[in-house]
């Protein structure tokens, strides 16, 4: 299922760059191989999904919205999101349209964060001063106890953590738009004076992996520190650009494009921004505090070895191998 998922995705980057669309051809799909092997990874992804639907109709057990929220999800043996759709929504909406939001949940949802998760303990890993201070904290908010959302909020460097990893590894690297109508972009720092002007139809892909890594916007930018989002940082003669500064967005867990005047964008901005943001940050800190909070983890081989492949989200090309320590000092 893992190896289909990242199939379709290898696809859908293929897709994005590749000149002609020349899968549209009808017998394209049972001529070209990548096609069909692509046909084949679809097939798998939708018979494991209409599986799963099957089974969450067939023990169904519909209900308002309101008293779907007061359920009791610690003792539910099946506290999945598909549950809770199918038994909201009733007859109301048909497989196809389950499918597919499960699909989406799967792709946008899943191996993004997994994603973030293997380049922060890929990061921690070559830093065991900060992986020790990651723990420390842990130790003091949290000692042997259990994660509450109250404790996340004091989980400060756990969280500047899974930022800093997004920025240096954002998913996905790339964000593609289409222009509807011809248009002018902004010259930006260093640019046209006149702006690009941009007709109609055009692809554009933003690439967030090289505005992570700006010199003119982050300092020591290839470097890995967390702490950085701690430091306001002044417009220096960058033109468009109206710095960081955390004041911006008054009590949010975490830095966003506000902050950073879209400096910083590992869930893009404006109405197509990711709609899973919040809870991909939470999950991500959740499953980082309990790995660290229970082993120490140092990589198996050298950080070179370790390469880089993109599929829509940057993910390695072997598996991250590391060697986890079972913190025997803490339990
Ligand atoms: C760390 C994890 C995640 C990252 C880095 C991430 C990142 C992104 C990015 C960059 C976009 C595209 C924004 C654009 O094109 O401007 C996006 C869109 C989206 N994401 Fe996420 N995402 C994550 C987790 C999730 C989760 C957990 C869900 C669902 C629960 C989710 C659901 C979506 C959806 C539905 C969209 C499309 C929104 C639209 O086009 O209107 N994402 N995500």
């Amino acid at each position: 299922m893992l190896n289909a998922v990242y199939g379709a995705l290898f696809e859908a980057e293929h897709r994005s760059t590749f000149y002609v669309p020349y899968w549209k051809f009808p017998l394209a799909r049972w001529l070209v191989p990548r096609q069909r092997k692509f046909h084949k990874d679809l097939k798998v992804i939708n018979d494991c999904l209409d599986g799963l639907i099957r089974n969450a109709k067939e023990t169904r057990q519909e209900t308002d919205v309101e008293k779907l929220q007061q359920r009791d999800y610690s003792n539910l043996k099946d506290a999945s999101l598909l549950r809770f759709l199918v038994d909201m929504r009733g007859d109301d909406v048909d497989d196809r349209q389950l499918r597919d939001d499960l699909m989406t949940m799967l792709i946008a949802g899943h191996e993004t964060t997994a994603a973030v998760l293997t380049w922060a303990v890929f990061l921690l890993a070559q830093n065991p001063s900060k992986m020790k201070k990651a723990q420390a904290e842990i130790e003091q908010v949290l000692g042997q106890g259990k994660l509450t959302f109250e404790l996340i909020k004091q989980l400060k460097y756990i969280r500047l953590i899974v930022v800093e990893s997004l920025r240096l590894y954002p998913q996905p690297p790339l964000l593609i738009r289409r222009s509807l109508k011809p248009d002018v972009l902004p010259g930006g720092h260093k640019g046209d004076k006149d702006g690009y002007a941009i007709p109609s139809g055009t692809d554009i892909f933003v690439s967030v992996y090289n505005l992570h890594r700006s010199p003119y916007l982050w300092d020591n930018p290839n470097e890995f520190e967390p702490e950085r989002f701690l430091v306001k940082r002044n417009n220096e003669g960058i033109e468009g650009w109206s710095g960081f500064d955390p004041s911006r967005s008054p009590g949010a867990l975490y830095p966003n494009e506000i902050i950073s005047d879209f400096a910083f964008l590992p869930f893009g901005g404006g109405p197509r921004k990711c709609v899973g943001d919040q809870f991909a940050l939470m999950e991500s800190t959740i499953a980082l505090t309990l790995l660290l909070q229970n082993f120490d983890v140092e990589l198996r081989g050298s950080p070179e070895e370790v390469e880089l492949v993109t599929g829509a989200t940057i993910h390695t090309k072997n598996g991250l191998w590391c060697r986890l320590k079972k913190r025997s000092d803490v339990h």
